[in-house]
């Protein structure tokens, strides 16, 4: 059963550092769910393509409560992410890794939760109020950040992240904006990724790439090609990443992650 995942963003579609790759097919109260399980270092790790493997699914359309259901379904308590992103802050470059530790959510038309009360297509019909004041694992970041020192990478040991509805790249307008706001790292998967995860109880920790500056301040127009090609050439940086990070994690849990729904429902 595997304890670890890794859900793979823009550029980041095979789980290159397993061995023994087997396919599940999870079935989930919100539709099925293709994760990929293998083995490294003597423990099993589950994978999932966010965009599929073709990247054949945006941002806005992820079922994002059935992969993260999935995951938790597999046994999976520990969730590391990739994502590619645009960078607001001139010190954040492309190339360079950021471990997130805050994020604003912009997004508009997503699926945000799984207490939907009664409406919930599973027995979890109760209200709950999860708190998100540090929306990221500190365990997981603890890791990210040891493992990203160790390589010698170009990384930021804190960002915020501003998740934007998409699919479009932003204006001028918007960027100033979230600059304004203290975002960091502009980005369209995060929300709700990172909440759901926290909604079960699971770590989630995600490392972004900057692949651009972004809208207005980069000097180019905005493309997804670039996104993929930037993300292309930093895969084995990224691969090491997560196999020397996946060392670092503690097999037991000490932090709040897991008991999460603790006074969440009022009970
Ligand atoms: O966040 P990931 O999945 O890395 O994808 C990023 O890359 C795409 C834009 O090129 C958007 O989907 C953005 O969120
Ligand atoms: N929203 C958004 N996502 C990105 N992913 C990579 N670059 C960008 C960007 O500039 N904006």
């Amino acid at each position: 059963m595997p304890r670890i995942a890794i859900i793979g963003g823009s550029g980041v579609y095979d789980p290159k550092l397993l061995e023994n790759v087997r396919e599940e097919f999870v079935s989930t109260p919100y539709g099925k769910v293709r994760v990929k399980v293998g083995e490294y270092d003597g423990e099993e790790i589950a994978f999932l393509a966010r965009h599929g493997e073709g990247h054949s699914v945006p941002p806005h359309k992820i079922n994002y409560r059935a992969n993260i259901w999935a995951l938790h379904e597999l046994g999976v308590e520990r969730i590391l992410s990739t994502s590619a992103v645009g960078s607001l802050n001139e010190a954040m470059k492309p190339g360079d890794f950021v471990i997130l530790d805050q994020l604003m959510d912009f997004t508009k038309t997503r699926h945000y939760t799984f207490y939907d009360g009664d409406e919930s297509p599973h027995d979890r019909k109760f209200v709950a109020h999860v708190d998100f004041t540090d929306p990221y694992c500190p365990e997981l970041r603890k890791a990210l950040i040891t493992a990203a020192k160790e390589l010698g990478f170009s990384y930021h040991p804190t960002g915020t992240y501003a998740c934007m509805e998409g699919p479009r790249f932003e204006t001028r307008a918007e960027i100033r904006a979230l600059k304004i706001l203290g975002a960091d790292v502009v980005g369209m998967t995060q929300c709700p990724e990172a909440a759901l995860a926290r909604e079960l109880e699971m770590c989630y920790a995600s490392v972004a790439i900057v692949t651009n500056f972004a809208a207005g301040i980069s000097t180019q127009k905005l493309t997804h090609t670039e996104v993929v090609e930037l993300m292309a050439q930093k895969s084995e940086e990224i691969k090491y990443l997560l196999m020397k990070s996946i060392k670092y994690i503690p097999r037991e849990r000490h932090c709040g992650c897991k008991d999460a729904l603790k006074g969440a429902t009022g009970e």
